[in-house]
């Protein structure tokens, strides 16, 4: 399998404002293609259309396939390049003709078509989500380029090991994280995502935001680490583009060291 190239878009984002969110990426999306026109994967961070300006979804949430996401369709396709598109705050019309609001992830393949959705299905109360969105009903697993077995998540969902061990357990190699991680909990953050990828032996990517915006202050420190639980790259505090480079062939490498696949008690383990 071939190594696979990542630009994590660790961008600012403008509370409540898609229009300029939107110029901010698509220029940060261009300027990772410039620098290294061979990537194979951008990676967003979390409702990056919007920030978490909640209380104005009826305003700035978009349509399913609305501009954000055209946006990230169209620049795949000329470029090239998978994206996953961070998430973006969507509105969809219930079978009860009511607005509902969610987190909504889009994966697009080198062709523009989208290969994967998922909406966030752990909601951060700390953050209101749960006064505003609707959670997502299913997990998302996906393939890249037809080789690279991946599971998605949004920011909170990385408290919950459960998660990630079910994509795994469904043949994830990565795992994608879109985030919106606030301090003073950077420490979690890191210490979370390398938890996954120890325990999941698998590579783990998660593209997080910087600046401030309702009240919060974003970590950054945007994380590229190999199944073996070594950070590959780190971003700092400011806008940046996290990039690394990752070898599939590392996953089956550690599985075969310590076999915790082989080892587990199914037999014994809380399944409700
Ligand atoms: N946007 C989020 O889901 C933030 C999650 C978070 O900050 C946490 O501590 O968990």
């Amino acid at each position: 399998m071939a190594p696979f190239k990542i630009a994590l878009l660790q961008s600012d984002i403008c509370f409540g404002d898609p229009v300029s969110n939107r110029q901010r990426l698509g220029h940060m999306m261009k300027t990772a293609m410039e620098q290294q026109p061979d990537t194979d994967l951008l990676v967003l961070p979390e409702l990056w259309n919007t920030g978490y300006d909640l209380q104005r979804l009826d305003e700035i949430a978009e349509p399913v396939e609305g501009e954000s996401y055209r946006l990230l369709a169209d620049f795949a396709a000329e470029y090239r390049v998978n994206i996953v598109g961070g998430s973006i705050a969507e509105r969809r019309e219930s079978e009860f003709y009511n607005t509902e609001f969610y987190n909504t992830m889009y994966c697009f393949d080198r062709t523009g078509h989208v290969k994967a959705a998922y909406s966030k299905i752990h909601l951060f109360g700390l953050m209101h989500e749960n006064d505003y969105l609707q959670p997502g009903k299913s997990l998302c697993n996906l393939e890249l380029d037809h080789q690279l077995k991946a599971g998605a998540a949004i920011c909170y969902d990385i408290r919950f090991p459960e998660l990630s061990r079910t994509l795994a357990m469904r043949g994830a190699q990565l795992l994608i994280v879109a985030a919106e991680w606030p301090h003073p909990r950077l420490h979690h953050w890191k210490t979370l995502l390398t938890a996954r990828a120890i325990e999941n032996q698998m590579f783990v990517i998660a593209c997080n935001r910087v600046g401030s915006g309702g009240g919060n202050h974003f970590c950054g420190h945007s994380l590229i680490i190999d199944p073996w639980g070594e950070i590959q790259a780190e971003g700092s505090e400011l806008e940046e583009i996290v990039t690394g480079i990752i070898e599939p062939e590392q996953v089956s490498e550690v599985r075969s060291r310590i076999p915790v696949w082989q080892d587990r008690r199914d037999d014994l383990y809380y399944k409700g």
